[in-house]
């Protein structure tokens, strides 16, 4: 037969310009992706040096990364796909996600340049003068505590400052980091006519304009109002002057920003009224591309676990974050960290299961769920969540232990990492609802056993999901979303084609009377634990 040549199909583009790359999957009208490719940094770009897309300064907290070899990143990329003979008429709207946190500064008059692209020139070589600060500070940075202790004294403490913006004030958040900038490079800072986020940046690249700040990765930045939507002005004027002229208003993650601008138009083939979604986070385009809905929470099983939470009244504590949901005006998402993830699970497992998973899985299924009362916490690393740090064992009668039999000693492990998840997440305002979903992903995510304690502890099912993808293909589904009139359409209703994911475990019989017992021992335990270690002042 003829080779199949490919009809032209209509799709919407989703971006991620992450930590280590700049990604993008096509996305047809049935929700399948239909092209993906990408530009690894310290691969494709090796002239900037970085190393995992960064460069760690020598006094090890600061942290950036060239902005210009992003601009550059996402030229290669395009080249790439004309190449590959991608169809670029055939795209109705695109959307994108940026790590978050970070900021790029663009330089008085970049605007102009911005809106008059040539379209005979790359990008990187048009933008070359127009940011004030070449090196941008990226999540990773941990250079400005002084600066949070500024802006958390401004603001009433850390409790005050995490009501009204989601968190309290850490390292990497915006804010905080525009405040350093403010206050040792005064220079630049006044040469800066706009600050982007990274996704707003790479929005504004589409644009051919400067795009809004989402409400979403806004959320990232100590600044805006949660509950609200708007800047709090007690934290601008905290950050630096005439900061919020420099920001723009922000907008619903869903709005239409615009459509793509002439210089695209021209050099790619894109269609003139292709749409620009604004642009988030990359975690909250995540959340977009697992689909999470009202009452579903996420668990990335990774070196460290990240949890993914759907709230509908957040009450913000000093521990994880809230931000304004991607995909609901009303609604907000949690993201809580626990740094002692796979990398305690390993340790555990060569313990006490001669470094064998499947030595591991057999103890999960010789013991109980409960572990006759047995509690454990394993913190080999400075925990986050909460900042707990050793390990700590405890009997049925509450009596610290130094050991447990090996089999007692990994169930306690799981029990303990899935019973301080639920109980943080409770902490931020989560309930688990008769409709909760629990979709797993990351490595632990392929073994059944564990997924079974998650099951247990929660009482809800557990789902199996992918998510290699999930920053570019939520920001496709959110571009479909913004075409399909954004706030008027649950975002629901847009993304119910796509791929379901599998069902993996369901709760035990008898596991909510278990853990309604345990959770409770486990919390109490756990403060115990804390008073009497402690952690590091707030
Ligand atoms: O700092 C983070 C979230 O608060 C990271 O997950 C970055 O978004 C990674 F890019």
């Amino acid at each position: 037969r003829a080779m199949a040549v490919h009809a032209p199909r209509r799709c919407c583009l989703g971006w991620d310009f992450s930590t280590q790359q700049v990604k993008v999957v096509a996305v047809d009208a049935e929700l399948n992706v239909i092209y993906e490719d990408s530009v690894h940094f310290d691969r494709d770009l090796p002239e900037f040096g970085t190393q995992g897309g960064v460069h760690v300064h020598k006094d090890g907290v600061t942290v950036t990364s060239p902005v210009l070899m992003w601009v550059q990143a996402l030229d290669i990329l395009l080249e790439k796909m004309k190449a590959s003979g991608f169809d670029f008429s055939q795209v109705l709207a695109l959307s994108g996600a940026g790590q978050q946190h970070g900021s790029i500064y663009w330089k008085a008059g970049a605007s102009r340049v911005l809106t008059s692209l040539s379209p005979d020139l790359p990008l990187h070589q048009q933008l070359q003068a127009c940011f004030s600060i070449s090196d941008c500070p990226v999540w990773m940075d941990s250079s400005t505590t002084t600066q949070c202790r500024q802006l958390e004294a401004a603001m009433g403490g850390a409790q005050a400052l995490s009501c009204l913006t989601g968190s309290r004030a850490y390292e990497r958040f915006t804010g905080n980091q525009i405040a350093k900038i403010y206050q040792q490079n005064p220079e630049a800072y006044s040469h800066t006519e706009r600050i982007s986020l990274v996704s707003s940046f790479a929005a504004s690249l589409f644009l051919g304009a400067y795009s809004p700040i989402d409400y979403s990765d806004g959320s990232g930045m100590n600044l805006l109002h949660i509950q609200d939507k708007v800047w709090s002005q007690a934290c601008l004027g905290a950050c630096a002057p005439h900061l919020e002229e420099k920001l723009g208003p922000p907008v619903p993650s869903c709005s239409v920003v615009g459509a793509i601008s002439s210089y695209h138009v021209q050099r790619y083939g894109f269609p003139p009224g292709c749409k620009v979604v604004a642009f988030t986070g990359d975690n909250p385009a995540s959340l977009a591309g697992m689909r999470l809905e009202e009452g579903d929470i996420a668990v990335s099983l990774g070196t460290s676990d990240t949890l993914f939470l759907w709230l509908q009244e957040p009450t913000p504590t000093l521990e994880g974050h809230i931000f304004c949901s991607p995909v609901d005006t009303q609604h907000y998402m949690a993201l809580l960290c626990f740094k002692n993830g796979s990398l305690m699970r390993e340790k555990i497992r060569n313990e006490s299961a001669s470094h064998s998973w499947s030595e591991f899985s057999k103890a999960l299924r010789s013991t109980e769920m409960g572990n006759s009362g047995n509690l454990g916490f394993y913190f080999d690393v400075m925990e986050i969540t909460p900042e707990i740090t050793g390990r700590y064992r405890f009997n049925a009668e509450n009596q610290k232990v130094s050991a447990f039999p090996k089999d007692v000693e990994i169930r306690a492990l799981i029990e303990g990492q899935f019973m301080a998840k639920r109980i943080h997440a409770e902490g931020l305002g989560y309930r688990v609802m008769p409709k909760t979903k629990i979709l797993a992903t990351g490595g632990a995510s392929h073994n059944r056993d564990i997924l079974q304690v998650l099951a247990d502890v929660f009482g809800a099912p557990v789902y199996v999901i992918d998510t290699a993808n999930s920053a570019c293909v939520g920001s496709a589904y959110r571009a479909f979303h913004g075409l399909a009139g954004g706030t008027d359409v649950p975002f629901s209703e847009v993304v119910k084609l796509a791929p379901h994911p599998i069902l993996a475990a369901t709760p035990s019989p008898g596991a909510s009377q278990v853990y309604e017992t345990l959770l409770p021992q486990y919390a109490k335990l756990e403060q115990r634990i804390l008073s009497q270690t402690q952690g590091p002042s707030e």
